[in-house]
């Protein structure tokens, strides 16, 4: 059976991980070429305007197989094919998700566990389960946050918090979450969906070259100067005023009634 489910929803794409009997661990399946495949597909789709990564079930995702990681000592994978394994694997999923210029929502419906978390820190948005902990744990399975972690979760949370939960592994609950910023929103666990469906829905009801612009320039201000970003800023402007989307926002307010996109 294929890791996610994928479901489509107008300009909506739902990706559920599903593979309860590994708590939908990220290694040792179909996981990262599902997940890649997806993103090279969605990129190639200008109708769809919102992703949500979410998983079946009451657990979110347990990170890498650690089943599997049996495998590394034998001597026959040296640590350079080692390197190539993580290259070739699951570094893949923040180069897709990253890539994306669609807003990706994260809906963490139970533990967020190593790569997991991660998973959900590549995510623009996070909303959880009140029932969701969170845990940057490589440190407890003696690894290191080889997926991209140390670069996500630090723009997630800030750097000591990072820090913290890196050295300890300990899991954080939801409320602890939504304290640091790592999640915006807290609700039931059977509330989660359709919250993540309202805020997916509101997203999508906006323009969507705007709104891929302005995934862009977020994603930019990461790491540009703010003169660099300025500029970027000024041509997407440009762009943007001349969109049909715009005259018809202009218009709308002028005339006093709501646009239609
Ligand atoms: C490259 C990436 C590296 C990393 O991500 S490092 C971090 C690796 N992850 C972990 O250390 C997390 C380990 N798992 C857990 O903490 C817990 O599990 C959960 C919180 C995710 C779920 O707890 P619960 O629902 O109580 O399940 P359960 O009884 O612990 O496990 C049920 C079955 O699922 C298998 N399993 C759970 N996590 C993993 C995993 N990460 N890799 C492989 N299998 C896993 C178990 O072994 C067991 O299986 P059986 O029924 O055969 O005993």
């Amino acid at each position: 059976m294929a890791f996610l489910q994928i479901e489509r929803d107008g300009g909506i794409v739902i990706a559920t991980m599903n593979q309860p009997e590994t708590r939908n661990a990220l290694t040792g399946n179909t996981a990262v070429e599902e997940f890649v495949r997806l993103c090279a597909e969605i990129r190639q789709d200008t109708s769809v305007k919102v992703l949500i990564v979410t998983a079946a079930g009451p657990i979110f995702s347990s990170g890498g197989n650690v089943k599997d990681m049996r495998r590394f000592f034998d001597e026959a994978l040296t640590p350079e094919s080692i390197c190539e394994e993580y290259r070739q694997g699951i570094q893949r999923i923040p180069l897709a998700l990253h890539a994306l210029d669609v807003p990706v929502i994260g809906a963490i419906n139970g533990p967020a566990i190593g790569a997991g978390l991660d998973l959900a820190c590549m995510c623009d948005i996070r909303i959880a389960a009140d029932t969701a902990t969170f845990a940057e744990s490589f440190v407890r399975v003696g690894i290191v946050p080889g997926d991209g972690g140390a670069w996500f979760l630090p723009r997630a949370v800030g750097m000591a918090k990072a820090s913290e939960m890196a050295f300890t592994g300990e899991a954080i609950d939801a409320r602890d979450a939504l304290a640091c910023g790592l999640i915006s929103r807290a609700v039931p666990a059977d509330e989660l969906l359709p919250a993540a469906r309202a805020l997916a829905a509101k997203i999508a009801a906006n323009p969507g070259t705007v709104m891929r612009m302005t995934k862009r320039l977020l994603r930019e201000g990461q790491h540009a100067s703010l003169a660099s970003l300025l500029e970027l800023s000024a041509s997407y402007q440009a762009l943007a005023h001349k969109t049909a989307e715009h005259r018809e926002a202009v218009t709308a307010f002028i005339e006093k009634r709501p646009p239609k996109f």
